[in-house]
């Protein structure tokens, strides 16, 4: 059992962001989110968060409407790095990634052995060891998603909504960061721009557009040129990677061919 969604919708403003989408993630899967801009990605993570509660449909935790779940329970299994979070206190990044642990403290304090270790383990899986005593107002933009992504880890989540995790990262990061997120015992959705990084590392992937799921399955079943074609509006030639038996996708400048009759 896990985090899901069945046709989940929401109006914002009047309109249908999210458009009866359905998420039935396996335990342990990374699942990647794709879509162009304003497809729904952000706004489906904000719904399976609990963040927002949709206009019709039911996000469920372990088969129980997420409204219905004590709010300590929900906090405790779930973590989400949604998009633009941010701090303003000035704290150092051990603090902020300490932050993780309020989930799992009682009336009468938590275990301290445990949250700290909890939090030396998310530093160190992210990188930031030797970063840990640094304040927030001192650190690049790559290494701030670090420590968001950090204090996710140090919560020891079961499922981990990260909205784009990697849009700050240079590259070695963004795959140390996929890597990690893959190794995890932790089932995780993940809203992804680039296709290549989803292709490698999820195992499966789910497409929107306006709002609506277009596609569902493996990255292989997924990622076809005329799926790139008619999603993201851009030409693309898929290959099968020798070493990764996963998809690789080559951009090409051209605008895809329009059907006749087609502005
Ligand atoms: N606060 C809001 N009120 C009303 N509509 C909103 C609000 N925030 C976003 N939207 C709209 O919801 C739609 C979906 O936005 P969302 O942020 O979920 O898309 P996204 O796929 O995450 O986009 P991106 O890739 O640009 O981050 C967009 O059309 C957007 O204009």
């Amino acid at each position: 059992m896990t985090l899901q969604a069945r046709e989940v919708s929401w109006d914002r403003g009047g309109r249908l962001v999210v458009d009866g989408v359905s998420l039935r993630p396996e335990p342990g899967e990374t699942v990647g989110l794709l879509g162009p801009n304003g497809s729904g990605k952000s706004s489906l993570i904000r719904l399976l968060a609990g963040i927002a509660r949709p206009t019709a449909g039911v996000v469920t935790l372990d088969a129980r409407a997420l409204p219905t779940v004590p709010r300590r329970e929900a906090a405790r299994a779930i973590a989400a790095v949604t998009q633009h979070a941010d701090t303003t206190a000035d704290l150092t990044v051990r603090h902020i990634v300490a932050l993780g642990r309020i989930p799992h403290r009682g009336a009468f304090g938590g275990d301290r052995g445990a949250d700290d270790e909890a939090v030396a383990e998310a530093l160190a899986r992210t990188g930031l060891t030797a970063k840990a005593g640094q304040f927030w107002h001192r650190l690049s933009g790559g290494e701030r998603q670090r420590v968001h992504i950090a204090r996710a880890l140090a919560q020891r989540p079961r499922e981990l909504l990260l909205d784009e995790p990697t849009n700050h990262l240079d590259i070695r990061h963004q795959l140390d960061l996929l890597r990690l997120v893959c190794e995890l015992p932790v089932t995780t959705i993940a809203a992804l721009h680039d296709l290549n990084l989803a292709a490698m590392f999820c195992d499966s992937l789910l497409v929107l557009k306006d709002g609506r799921a277009v596609a569902a399955g493996t990255p292989a079943e997924v990622l076809t040129a005329d799926l790139i074609a008619e999603v993201y509006e851009v030409e693309a030639a898929v290959s099968i990677g020798d070493a990764t038996g996963r998809p690789q996708i080559a951009f090409t400048p051209h605008r895809p061919a329009v059907a006749p009759g087609q502005p």
